[in-house]
């Protein structure tokens, strides 16, 4: 199990970590999410032990580690921009956390070339191990860092944004791979992104941060479902936030009358494009916006819509839905939302339905 207890963590006068408490339990894979400067990196290279906290403590499968030299925490880690070394083979790359090891700690030579295979076969590079890293792509190279993090057989992985420098496609296929190795190795594991998607596909757990602190943690469902505040809301993205008043228990967002147990006042709805439904205008379906751009990714509409207040929702259909509405740019439309989630000041999120 990893934990921090209240750590802190100062930079000159900038407090980048201010008194973060967490724990993953065992063979759990979490999440890191949060924006440039936030304090994920920070919080890893604590738990790495490359960096001491100013307040606060670190455990480790229930042992204050908070003092302990990397090398005793049971760590393999993967930074982003963690090189390989270039002079030496794929082969070597991934022994060398076994052949710097001295005395009785160091494998044989036939137990280390036993396990370099076996480290590159889960990482599937099997072939490739006489190869030296200029001759790989980059999603090979990371693998090759994951296999020479994993040969020390360390408890916990922490990795630092380790597919962040590859293109979307080899992302994805390397972040799928990664949740099933995970799966087979039972480690305990925490990594870093400021990608949403990555950390809710791959993650049992998201951490979401901002400024130093947690704003909200639990299941991928759980923080998309029910986001804890604005900034966890605008951080997962694709939402309009559109400002509304509450009164009485009732409120009306884009033109739509909603109901909610929200205290009275000003208050701002987010609403994600998934949750807005537009039909052409009908009996009881009075026009509420007009259709400002369509843009068609694959199987999907994407469409601005412009509110008479001139405001400006995105909403997202199927182009099966779609199409046969027969509803292109400038046409009047009616709307319905789905899904609405309101804050009233910090007060929220207060979920609101139509009326
Ligand atoms: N050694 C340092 N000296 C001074 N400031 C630092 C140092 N390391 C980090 N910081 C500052 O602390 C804050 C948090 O940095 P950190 O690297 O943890 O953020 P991050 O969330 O990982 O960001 P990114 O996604 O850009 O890597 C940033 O404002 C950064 O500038």
């Amino acid at each position: 199990m990893i934990e921090l207890r209240a750590v802190s963590k100062w930079f000159g006068a900038f407090r980048a970590l201010d008194a973060v408490s967490l724990r993953v339990e065992p063979g759990r894979l979490v999440a890191l999410l949060g924006p440039s400067g936030s304090g994920k990196t920070t919080l890893l290279r604590i738990l790495a032990g490359l960096e001491a906290p100013d307040a606060g403590s670190v455990w480790l499968d229930g042992a204050e580690a908070t003092h302990l030299p990397t090398r005793q925490r049971g760590i393999g880690f993967v930074f982003q921009h963690y090189a390989l070394f270039r002079h030496m083979s794929v082969a070597d790359n991934v022994a060398f956390g076994l052949t710097v090891r001295r005395g009785r700690d160091r494998p044989a030579k036939a137990e280390i070339a036993r396990r370099v295979a076996d480290l590159l076969e889960l990482v599937q590079l099997s072939g490739l191990a006489g190869r030296y890293p200029s001759q790989l792509s980059g999603g090979q190279r990371q693998r090759v860092a994951l296999a020479r993090a994993l040969a020390v057989e360390p408890r916990f992985l922490l990795l630092d944004e380790p597919f962040g420098a590859l293109d979307a496609q080899v992302r994805k296929e390397l972040r799928r791979w990664l949740r099933r190795l995970h799966d087979e190795l039972g480690l305990t594991g925490v990594f870093v992104t400021h990608d949403q998607e990555e950390a809710l596909e791959v993650a049992d757990e998201v951490v979401v941060m901002n400024q130093g602190r947690i704003e909200q943690a639990g299941s991928p469902t759980a923080i998309y479902d029910t986001p804890a505040s604005p900034f966890v809301y605008g951080f997962l993205g694709h939402v309009t936030a559109l400002p509304c008043r509450v009164a009485a228990g009732r409120v009306v967002v884009a033109g739509v009358a909603l109901r909610v147990e929200a205290p009275d006042g000003d208050a701002t709805a987010f609403v994600r494009p998934r949750d807005v439904r537009i039909a052409p205008p009908g009996p009881g379906r009075p026009a509420g916006a007009v259709l400002g751009q369509i843009a068609r990714v694959g199987p999907l509409v994407r469409c601005e819509l412009r509110l008479p207040d001139g405001t400006l929702l995105d909403a997202e259909a199927e182009r099966d839905g779609f199409e046969p509405l027969g509803l292109g740019r400038g046409a009047a439309v009616a709307l319905a939302l789905r899904r609405v989630h309101l804050f009233v000041g910090a007060s929220g999120p207060w979920p609101a339905e139509p009326d």
